[in-house]
């Protein structure tokens, strides 16, 4: 019987000592190199740990630097304790499919710490295209291809439409690239720089998707400091802006309630919920900032679990979507257009309240009203409308 319906694992080999980078010193390699607060590494592995197609990962590391791994104190369900690589990359790689439970695994990506990153489109491209063998993500060749086998001298240029430039995570099915590797460690020596070449050797089929640009290897230290700068801007937070507009007419009764505040008269907001036309607008202006649909899709009216519900709890769920995505909320400016009641007197309370439910300071919250000077339906007293304007800062995605 199977031990478990076949997986995907990721080997992410992580042993070398980055001497391009360090120029030949005994510095911090590369993958431990931190970009923003996390090493290289840890943003490589984050990136496989977040992938819904990848049940295991697999780090390959040097024992001369196995004090600096444990000290990143790294912790996720699918991480594997590390095993330790070779002298090469390729015999780092071949510790990593050794290490691995062939009865468990079906299909294995390879992948340089040294990429952090690999983005999930790729990931899951790779995945895709590996099923007759191999896929490994490549690039076309921009730049003129000149063949100079002493360094110096062009012997010929090469039809660059032909050639590509190789990344990882190169994929392919487990038990061919396990085989192809030990027949490659026993029979070839030449030193495979990645895994399609050892692949290619064996007689796999190996496609190509389209590489990432993005996806570039730190070799250098130019490398490592664009590697900065990129982060950097990634992690920029951009400011978004939402608005909301919202009517509930009255019905009889003997309070309305805006901005979580009760306040006596001689009518009442007809509504689903509790009818708070001033905690719905902001909630929708924070859905639009997000572009993340409106209330009505969030909390259909057609459900009974709505009904005469605390609007606060809309509002809490459209802040926690912010904070979810780490950003937070700057401003929120309400108008309320009523006639009746008088909303003045009320509004140092509704500023507090709407701050605490958004979690934000009172500074951040202005609460308006205005009449529309007996014109319309709200000068008629059939109802009350609210608008929002409200300005968020997320992180950057484009
Ligand atoms: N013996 C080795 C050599 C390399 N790698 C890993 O293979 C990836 C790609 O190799 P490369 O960029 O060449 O890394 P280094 O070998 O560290 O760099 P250099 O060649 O400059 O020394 C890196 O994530 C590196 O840590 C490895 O696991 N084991
Ligand atoms: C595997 C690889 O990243 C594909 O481009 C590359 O071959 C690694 O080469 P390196 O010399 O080990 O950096």
């Amino acid at each position: 019987m199977p031990k478990s319906k076949p997986q995907t694992a990721v080997i992410i080999v992580a042993a070398g000592s980055g001497s391009r980078l360090n120029n030949g010193t005994t510095d911090l390699p590369k993958q431990y190199q931190l970009l923003d607060e996390k090493s290289v590494l840890e943003h490589t592995i984050s990136a496989f740990a977040s992938h819904a197609h990848i049940d295991i990962i697999l780090p390959v590391i040097s024992r001369e630097h196995s004090s600096i791994y444990q000290s990143l104190a790294l912790s996720h369900p699918k991480l594997s304790a590390p095993i330790i690589g070779g002298a090469s990359r390729q015999a780092s790689v071949f510790e990593g499919l050794n290490a691995i439970d062939a009865e468990v695994i079906k299909t294995v990506l390879i992948h340089d710490a040294a990429r952090p990153f690999v983005s999930a489109q790729i990931i899951s491209d790779v995945i895709k295209s590996s099923k007759n063998g191999g896929a490994i993500p490549a690039l076309p060749i921009t730049d003129t291809l000149k063949f100079a086998p002493n360094k110096t001298q062009i012997s010929k240029t090469l039809d660059r439409s032909q050639h590509f430039a190789a990344q990882t995570p190169q994929a392919f099915d487990f038990d061919p690239i396990l085989s192809a590797h030990k027949k490659a460690a026993l029979q070839s020596d030449v030193e495979f720089t990645d895994d399609a070449s050892i692949a290619e050797w064996a007689g796999l089929n190996v496609a190509i998707v389209r590489g990432d640009p993005n996806n570039k290897k730190i070799t250098f230290a130019e490398d490592l400091a664009e590697a900065r700068t990129k982060m950097n801007d990634n992690n920029k937070l951009e400011t978004r802006v939402g608005t909301g507009y919202d009517v509930h007419a009255f019905e009889p009764g003997n309070e309305v309630i805006l901005g979580g505040i009760h306040i006596p008269f001689d009518k009442k907001l007809k509504g689903h919920s509790d009818a708070d036309v001033a905690l719905h607008t902001i909630t929708d202006a924070i859905y639009g900032a997000l572009a993340a649909g409106d209330i009505g899709q969030h909390f259909p009216p057609s459900d009974d679990k709505w009904k005469n519900k605390d609007s606060a709890v809309f509002l809490e769920h459209a802040v926690s979507l912010i904070n979810a995505q780490l950003g937070r909320l700057v401003n929120v400016d309400l108008t309320i257009i009523c006639e009746q009641p008088k909303i003045g007197p009320h509004c140092v309370a509704m500023r507090q309240n709407i701050a605490n439910i958004c979690k934000i300071a009172n500074s951040r919250v202005s609460v308006k009203a205005t009449t529309s000077e007996k014109l319309g339906f709200t000068g008629r007293g059939e109802g009350i409308a609210a608008q929002a304007v409200v300005s968020i800062e997320v992180p950057s995605k484009d």
